[in-house]
């Protein structure tokens, strides 16, 4: 059927919805229906922003409720209108998965929004002066699982998007690979837009930032890089540890930084590290990445790990509709996968792929076929020194108790314990174990093994010890 202004409506009601009240009001009442030709929608919007932002975040869910509603669109397109002669905006999507959008859109580096929307050709050029990636438009707040981990990290950046005075500059965020630095600096820029759309932000790596500037210096026009990024709003430069040891990029980066704070302009950096801790970095850009707000995000724990987990099964459980996990598989994952939250966000693509090939729902012996290698890489090392200290402390008994000879029950249930954890959280030969528990020869550590097996299943408090020593050790 053919795409009409009833069918239109039907899709708004729907989308209402779907999308809530607030997120309706601002994106999709702009949108105008124009015209429907050889499977391609038009409509109209009112500037190139909204197009833009309704293309990034909304055009699959318009499309998916398009079909839903019985209309043949393969395409939508946004046209701004300026005054009644409308214009081609660079922003469209095809099903089923949103087309790429424009040189606009690909260009992290470019201001996001441009001050005058009406302007379309003035945008082009500007993107034209700048390569690289994307915002990714998954990167909200919303979809940011908070924990105690990363609860200040969450809680600056939040500040940060809601404007007003800056309050501190630069803030600056480090942490570890894949704990969400670049999650939250994305949040914060479609934010920040959502907002203002008249803000000029500009987000970077710093390796982009780098690669900006020795083609200035190649083509000789210093002077529009400089006044590119030291006209904007808000900078972000993410990873830029990248700079450090590269000299004349950190001087650069040095006046950029120092004009902006003179200016009243937001900046928000990441990180690999404190500022303090970045070898190669010159002291004075160390002292200024210090002088604002230095947040870090901790390595995750396991609630936030099977929180992350949970949101996301939400999302891909949406993409493949009638594919179900089975109990305690999130568990596991988030047990066994401690590592990263993209390698955890890899592992459940994986078992959503596979499952989806299969047909069946995702079950244990699933997940372990098919992460065997991710299982066995993220195999946290643990000792059965680590163990024996571990469960000395949890029983408050003494190491050399634990180890040494005595057989009264308060020191010997732990013991066993203890030699349990080690047969199956290490890769320990029950000889070898035998050696580090004393001297005790294997079949006292194969007895010990058994019983505590044995006692797991009638026993809850054991299984409860059991269970909470596992989380200590592969936390
Ligand atoms: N708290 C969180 N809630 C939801 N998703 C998260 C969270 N933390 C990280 N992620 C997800 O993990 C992935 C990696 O995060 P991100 O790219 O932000 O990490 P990073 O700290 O910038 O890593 P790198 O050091 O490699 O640049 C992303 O898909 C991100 O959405």
């Amino acid at each position: 059927m053919s795409m009409t202004h009833e069918i239109w409506g039907e899709v708004q009601d729907a989308l209402l919805h779907s999308v809530g009240e607030n997120n309706y009001k601002t994106w999709i009442r702009p949108l105008e229906f124009a015209t429907c030709e050889n499977g391609v929608a038009h409509f109209k919007v009112p500037t190139n922003f909204i197009g833009n932002w309704v293309n990034r975040n909304y055009s699959d869910q318009i499309l998916r409720h398009l079909h839903s509603a019985g209309a043949t669109v393969r395409r939508i397109e946004f046209d701004v209108c300026t005054g009644g002669s409308g214009r081609a905006a660079q922003a469209s999507a095809s099903a089923p998965v949103a087309a790429p959008a424009t040189a606009h859109d690909r260009d992290p580096a470019r201001p996001m929004a441009p001050r005058d929307t009406g302007h379309a050709a003035a945008d082009s050029d500007e993107a034209d002066l700048l390569p690289g990636a994307t915002l990714d438009g998954r990167f909200t707040f919303d979809r940011f699982v908070v924990g105690p981990p990363n609860e200040l990290a969450h809680a600056a950046a939040r500040r940060v998007s809601e404007g007003g005075p800056v309050t501190f500059n630069p803030l600056f965020l480090y942490g570890g690979v894949g704990l969400g630095k670049t999650h939250l600096m994305h949040a914060i820029a479609h934010q920040m837009r959502a907002r203002d759309p008249s803000l000029r932000i500009v987000y970077l790596s710093a390796e982009q930032f780098m690669y900006r500037f020795v083609q200035a210096l190649r083509d000789r026009d210093m002077m529009t890089f400089k006044q590119l990024f030291r006209s904007v709003d808000v900078l972000m430069v993410d990873d830029v540890q990248f700079i450090a040891g590269k000299d004349s990029t950190q001087d650069e980066f040095f006046h950029t930084f120092n004009a902006l704070v003179d200016q009243q302009k937001q900046i928000i950096i990441s990180g690999d590290r404190a500022p303090g801790e970045m070898e190669g970095m010159e002291d004075r850009i160390k002292s200024r990445l210090q002088c604002g707000l230095v947040v870090d995000l901790h390595p995750t724990d396991y609630e936030l790990r099977l929180g992350i987990l949970q949101q996301k099964v939400d999302f891909y459980a949406a993409q493949y509709p009638g594919l179900s996990i089975a109990p305690g598989v999130l568990e596991f994952l988030a047990h066994r996968i401690s590592t990263n939250v993209r390698v955890l966000e890899g592992a459940l693509v994986r078992l959503f792929a596979m499952a989806s090939l299969v047909g069946r729902e995702i079950t244990m012996d699933m997940t372990q076929d098919c992460l065997a290698d991710v299982l066995r890489v993220s195999e946290r090392k643990v000792t059965v020194e680590e163990i024996q200290r571990r469960v000395s402390d949890h029983y408050n008994i003494r190491l050399s108790e634990l180890i040494g000879p005595t057989r009264v029950r308060n020191v010997a249930r732990p013991r066993q314990i203890a030699m349990y954890l080690s047969k199956t959280l290490t890769s320990r030969s029950l000889p070898e174990i035998g050696r580090r528990f004393g001297g005790r020869d294997h079949t006292t550590i194969m007895h010990g093994v058994k019983r505590i097996e044995d006692l797991r299943g009638r026993d809850s408090q054991v299984a409860e010890d059991l269970e909470m020593l596992r989380r200590l050790l592969e936390a």
